[in-house]
């Protein structure tokens, strides 16, 4: 099997909230999973579920309170200054809303120019306008209609193209694509989603954050369903999609339009199995039910029937 470019190995994060950060919210459990190069995997669940804060632990924007997360083989926690530089050089994340990372003020393709300022100070100016050519014909942009302008000139999806373009500038291996589909129109959503499959084809590992499954399912060679931040199901897709076990994924399956609201405290219904829930003390761990199939469920991890 391809070795991971990512592990995350029981990750949790808390965060400080309230008056005077006096409580703590879990966001996100003892979470571990693995993305391999050429491997899309979907993290998906509802809105507050702590998928956003997993990519952001990735891309160190967020620090994890514990755990640890490897890329290729070497803990990205402690990384500092040059060490976390390099580390981005390989790793980049394109999120939700892509006029948020321009800056109105100066031209779209700015973006590109900070990652030659940063990166690349003894490329020359033919090699490097090759390689923005380069970037830009892998992310189906005509130079010609991109750069040189302001992003209010350029639409959702061709400053989340541009985005995708600076990070292939880089080489990199790991793209945490965090709800990028969220805010395009339909027509523009499935060039994207074509997008990460050839970036798929080229080797990369991909993280797809979505609260959608059905986008989820169309691209991912694994599904990792996130509840209440800890995993209740994970495995190939083709096994997460084909045969749900976790009540949870099930209701998310019966009812996709849940997805798009914040998570209540109102219980699952458990159907067969009362053993899925997850306890307040942690867990349940996930039980391997099938070849790449793994599902979080007391009794099935102690080797007794679901039910
Ligand atoms: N910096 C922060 N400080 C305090 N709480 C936070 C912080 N960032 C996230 N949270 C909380 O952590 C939980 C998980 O948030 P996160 O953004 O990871 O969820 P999500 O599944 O990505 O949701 P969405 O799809 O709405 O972005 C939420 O309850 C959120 O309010």
């Amino acid at each position: 099997m391809t070795p991971a470019v990512v592990r995350l190995d029981r990750v949790s994060k808390r965060f400080r909230v309230g008056a005077f950060g006096r409580q703590e919210l879990l966001a996100v459990r003892d979470v571990s999973f693995e993305l391999r190069a050429g491997e899309v995997v979907s993290l998906i669940g509802e809105s507050g579920s702590g998928k956003s804060t997993i990519g952001r632990m990735i891309l160190r924007l967020t620090a994890a309170s514990s755990g640890t997360i490897t890329f290729d083989g070497t803990d990205v926690t402690g990384l500092r200054r040059g060490a976390l530089k390099e580390y981005y050089r390989r790793a980049q994340g394109v999120f939700q809303d892509p006029f948020s990372t321009y800056n109105p003020v100066f031209k779209a393709d700015r973006v590109l120019a900070m990652i030659r300022w940063s990166y690349f100070p003894d490329v020359g100016e033919q090699a490097w306008r090759q390689r923005v050519e380069d970037a830009l014909a892998a992310v189906n942009l005509n130079p010609e209609l991109v750069l040189d302008k302001y992003p209010h000139q350029l639409s959702g999806g061709q400053l989340q193209r541009l985005l995708i373009a600076r990070a292939l500038l880089l080489d990199i291996k790991l793209l945490v694509a965090d709800e990028v589909i969220s805010m395009l129109d339909a027509s523009t959503r499935i060039d994207v989603l074509n997008l990460l499959a050839d970036l798929k084809e080229r080797g990369l590992a991909v993280l797809f954050i979505t609260h959608d499954l059905s986008l989820g399912n169309y691209l991912a060679d694994q599904t990792v369903i996130l509840r209440r931040g800890s995993i209740v199901e994970r495995g190939a897709t083709t096994a997460v999609f084909g045969d749900p076990l976790h009540p949870y994924t099930r209701t998310l399956l019966a009812s996709v339009p849940r997805l798009g609201s914040k998570w209540t405290d109102e219980p699952l219904d458990p159907g067969p199995c009362r053993y899925h829930e997850v306890h307040p003390e942690g867990g349940p761990p996930l039980a391997e039910v099938a070849e790449d199939h793994f599902v979080a469920c007391f009794r099935l991890h102690e080797g007794r029937k679901c039910g």
